[in-house]
């Protein structure tokens, strides 16, 4: 949006050729910070070009190109941030912070969407070969079903992508923004929602934060930020801020002071002016397909679907030929063909799917405050069957307390913490979180206890905690000596020794052998087999200078000592696991931190910790061998980002329906490799907005409840498919049968379809269904191979006793009437058949055995209805109208025998299922 204002460009504004590092890996605080008014205002002149296209991707426009001070002062801002008034302003004027594409999807346009769904196409195509053969009832049969399966299913997803963004709404990411409430007041740091954000609004970055609109850096402290969604590129890229760019530096595509909308921070903190919002941003103007994998549920759905579209088109030839070659009957029987091969369609499958998970997605946010972002996810949910997750903050609380901080031979030495202070203080202040850590808030909580005071200090530089090098840095000055720098560094124990070549211990400074080496390591281990979490500490003093600080400094330290820290476990953690495991979910524990730590947290949670594992140790297995490693283990410590997204990948390519839970930047790429992303609502922005699964809290209880909705919804639609396609399999091959053996038609056209608009009516009722205990034991899995077998041997069931009923109506008309009436035939088979199907409803409800719990009611409304209709449509004034006439009361009776026979068979048979799929 920054060009709206290139009324005001002047062609003189003063700018500085840039003198900045070109590409510090740390900045310390003072060579980025390009605020006005320090003192470095920039000298040189020289002519900066007015009024251009607005950016393009090929160079960052002029918010590049400009100084710090001539873009605070063409926005109209500065470095304190907006007025509230002036932002409220802007917004009226320039619109929300949106991108476009993100705004939901018109009804019509749902509409024709759903028309392209292939069992659409499919019905298309069979209704105008009936109007080709000029068999308008057929044709407008099936224009009614197809309009009425577009319209449930468009006004279905309509509903349910409104209430997912009503949803999506209660977890969507915040800006944390500096404004003030009028000129004269300071500026406040507050979270207000994206859509907020207006062009000259300061805003604060720190670790995880998605980049809310496209900014210029103001300061920057150890910045890195991802930009793969704009350039495919996976690695971090350093950003940093410059008072005066080059030509050179602006004109790169993506140039260092600049962070794009789309991008989020790796890790450090910055500050930064917004310079386009909505619209105006590049991300608007290129946003990437975002394509998932599908997921193997998907898979299956759509394997069935187009194994039946196949027969469904080989249907109505085959129909033809047979009735033509053993009956004589020539192209009058193409109607009939098309209606039989349209019957076999399960044309509501995708308005059920809607339903089904919209429902239990609205139960879930309702009941746990679960929020479902991708509604597919809620069915591979309930496939997950391993789950990985990050320690901390999941089994345990995230509440750290300092136990007691120990010198280099394991003695209580308050020095030690003093120092683990003095780093987290200024590393927090210099780098501007705008959350600080929990460990950092244990040890500054510890030490004001002790009155340290890191304020003695003067803090020079920082780079703040980075879950790579897994090490904090801290650089100091002791008041008065101005010639020396303290290098404070605090970090893991393996790490921080890394780093080190001497101790201090009993006033002396000894080197570090590789005895002592081992000994310190023994000790951390010790710590942290009692469930403690380590921290180590070391320091080192060099010459004072004024460049910038690397990560290439940290060598030489000297090892101080450790922080000793307790974090509890979750309350609920034992129960959840217990619970996960039961219901065929095995848990992996994939963390960042000590392996005994990790192990001890486990153990004291009932989880048995077995062989615990370092990501080091993995380093050379990849692929299988990577996954059976994995799969042998319960606990994988030391493990950075990649590592998690590593092991999380294998096991999904070894099969397994994979989830991960995580809420940190370290679990970023991990949780985009998973099957389902899971991430609290208190995790970083990043995480949370990928994800598509987000817990009110990050409590394991709540995702127990998720798998169980999961469940439950595939469940539903994997009856429904199962009963539809069964009983529709039943009628296609007693359809065959009759048609072959009769003299006429064994059900006319209209019949046909009329019945299968009242099964796919009835089943609707399925996405209110509550699955019985057996479907949700174990993740749920729909195995084409064996869902083909039970349709067959279903449809079998239900071909038999259409048979036995032709047997009984023949023998009931035979002896009453005397005379074999088509009518009379086809209002009989018509009863028979949709009370079949209210039975089959009934007794082949997912994972119930037979008569086991009772339905609920909108399918026992359905069931009835069902049957009503079946007994009493050939009965009323419609029936002649369709060609059906009353059959003879002894068939009533008969019939009720076939159903009695035909229900304790069906009962039996899903009771055998039912064995033998829960044995498997
Ligand atoms: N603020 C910090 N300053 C210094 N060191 C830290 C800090 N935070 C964590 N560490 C060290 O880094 C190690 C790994 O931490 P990291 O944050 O990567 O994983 P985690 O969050 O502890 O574990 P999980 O992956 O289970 O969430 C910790 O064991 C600790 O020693
Ligand atoms: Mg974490």
């Amino acid at each position: 949006m920054w060009w709206r204002w290139s009324g005001c460009w002047s062609s003189s504004w003063p700018t500085a050729p840039d003198t900045r590092p070109r590409h510090p890996s740390v900045t310390s605080v003072p060579e980025t910070t390009a605020v006005p008014g320090t003192g470095r205002t920039p000298s040189g002149i020289r002519d900066v070009p007015a009024g251009h296209a607005p950016p393009d991707g090929s160079g960052g426009g002029e918010p590049a190109a400009l100084t710090t001070l001539q873009l605070l002062r063409l926005l109209g801002s500065g470095p304190r941030g907006l007025t509230e008034e002036q932002a409220g302003d802007l917004l009226v004027r320039h619109g929300e912070n949106t991108v476009p594409a993100w705004r939901p999807v018109s009804w019509p346009r749902r509409f024709l969407g759903s028309l392209r769904d292939p069992f659409t196409t499919v019905l298309l195509c069979l209704g105008l070969v009936s109007a080709a053969v000029a068999s308008w009832g057929t044709a407008c049969v099936i224009m009614v079903l197809v309009v009425v399966s577009c319209v449930l299913r468009s006004g279905g997803e309509h509903h349910a992508s409104r209430s997912m963004a009503a949803l999506r709404e209660l977890v969507a990411t915040t800006a944390s923004v500096q404004r003030r409430a009028d000129d004269a007041a300071p500026p406040q740091t507050r979270e207000i929602p994206v859509d907020q954000l207006v062009v000259g609004d300061v805003v604060r970055l720190g670790p995880g934060d998605l980049v809310p609109a496209d900014l210029r850096l103001l300061r920057a402290s150890g910045l890195t930020v991802h930009q793969a969604a704009l350039t495919g590129e996976s690695a971090p890229v350093a950003k940093y801020a410059v008072d005066a760019p080059s030509d050179e530096s602006a004109g790169l595509p993506e140039p260092p002071h600049m962070c794009f909308q789309g991008s989020s921070v790796a890790s450090g903190s910055g500050t930064a002016l917004v310079v386009a919002t909505g619209a105006d941003t590049r991300f608007a103007a290129y946003r990437p397909p975002r394509r998932r994998a599908q997921s193997a549920f998907d898979r299956s759905v759509h394997g069935i679907a187009w194994t039946l579209i196949r027969f469904m088109l080989i249907m109505p030839p085959l129909v033809l030929m047979a009735d033509g070659a053993l009956r004589g009957r020539g192209l009058e029987t193409l109607p009939f063909a098309v209606a039989v091969a349209v019957g076999l369609t399960p044309e509501m499958l995708p308005v059920i799917v809607t339903a089904a998970l919209a429902r239990g997605a609205a139960a879930l946010a309702r009941t746990s405050g679960v929020i479902v972002k991708r509604l597919p996810a809620l069915h591979d949910l309930g496939a997950i069957d391993v789950l990985c997750l990050d320690k901390t903050g999941t089994l345990t609380q995230d509440r750290p307390v300092v136990e007691r901080a120990v010198d280099a031979r394991g003695r209580p030495d308050p020095d030690v913490l003093g120092w683990a202070a003095v780093n987290s203080f200024w590393t927090l202040e210099l780098a501007e979180l705008p959350v600080p850590d929990s460990l950092d808030e244990a040890v500054l909580e510890a030490a004001g206890e002790l009155a340290a005071d890191p304020l003695e200090y003067d803090g020079i530089a920082a780079l703040p905690f980075d879950p790579v090098r897994r090490v904090a840095t801290a650089v100091v000055r002791r008041p008065g000596q101005h010639g020396t720098h303290t290098l404070v560094v605090k970090g893991a124990v393996e790490d921080v020794l890394d780093r080190c070549a001497s101790f201090r211990a009993d006033g002396a400074e000894p080197e570090l052998d590789p005895a002592t080496r081992e000994h310190l390591l023994a000790l951390a281990d010790r710590g942290a087999a009692s469930g403690l979490r380590l921290l180590a500490v070391a320091v080192a003093e060099r010459p004072a200078r004024s460049g910038a600080y690397t990560a290439a400094d940290l060598r030489g330290l000297t090892f101080l000592g450790l922080i000793e820290l307790r974090d509890a476990l979750a309350p609920s953690a034992a129960a959840a696991l217990d619970v996960l495991a039961r219901r065929g979910v095995e848990v992996k524990v994939l963390t960042g931190d000590h392996p005994g730590t990790a192990a001890r947290a486990c153990h004291d949670l009932g989880l048995d910790p077995g062989e615990v594992l370092t990501a080091d140790r993995l380093g050379a297995l990849s692929g299988e061998a990577l996954a059976v490693a994995v799969g042998r283990a319960t606990v994988v410590a030391r493990c950075t980002a990649q590592d998690k997204a590593r092991i999380v990948t294998a096991l999904r390519e070894s099969g397994r329906s994979t989830g991960f839970l995580g809420d940190g930047v370290n679990d970023l790429p991990a949780l985009q490799a998973a099957d389902v992303s899971i991430c609290p609502r208190g995790g970083v922005d990043v995480a949370r907005e990928g994800a598509d699964v987000v817990l009110a809290e990050k409590d394991l209880t709540a995702i127990d409840g998720a798998i169980t909705a999961g469940r439950g919804s595939s469940a539903n639609i994997a009856a429904y498919l199962r009963i539809t396609l069964s009983s529709n399999l039943g009628n296609v091959i007693a359809m065959l049968a009759a048609g072959l053996l009769l003299p006429f038609l064994p059900m006319l056209p209209a019949q046909v379809l009329v019945q299968n608009l009242c099964f796919d009516a009835a089943q609707l009722a399925f996405a209110f269904d509550r699955p019985g205990p057996a479907a949700m034991r174990r993740p749920t899995v729909l195995r084409p191979r064996a869902f083909l077998r039970f349709i067959t041997a279903f449809g079998v069931l239900n071909a038999t006793a259409d048979m036995a009923t032709f047997a009984v109506l023949a023998f009931a008309v035979h002896t009453t009437a005397g005379s074999g009436d088509p009518q009379i035939f086809h209002a009989g088979w018509f009863t028979e058949n949709l009370l079949t199907q209210a039975m089959v409803m009934l007794l082949l409800r997912a994972g119930r055995r037979a008569a086991e719990g009772r339905a609920p009611g909108p399918v026992q409304l359905a069931v009835v209805a069902l049957a009503a209709v079946g007994v009493l449509l050939p009965l009323s004034p419609l029936g002649p109208l369709l060609g059906m006439y009353a059959p003879p009361p002894l068939y009533y009776l008969l019939l009720a025998v076939v159903l009695a026979l035909y229900g304790v068979a069906l009962a039996a048979a899903s009771a055998r299922y039912l064995r033998r799929s829960q044995g498997s």
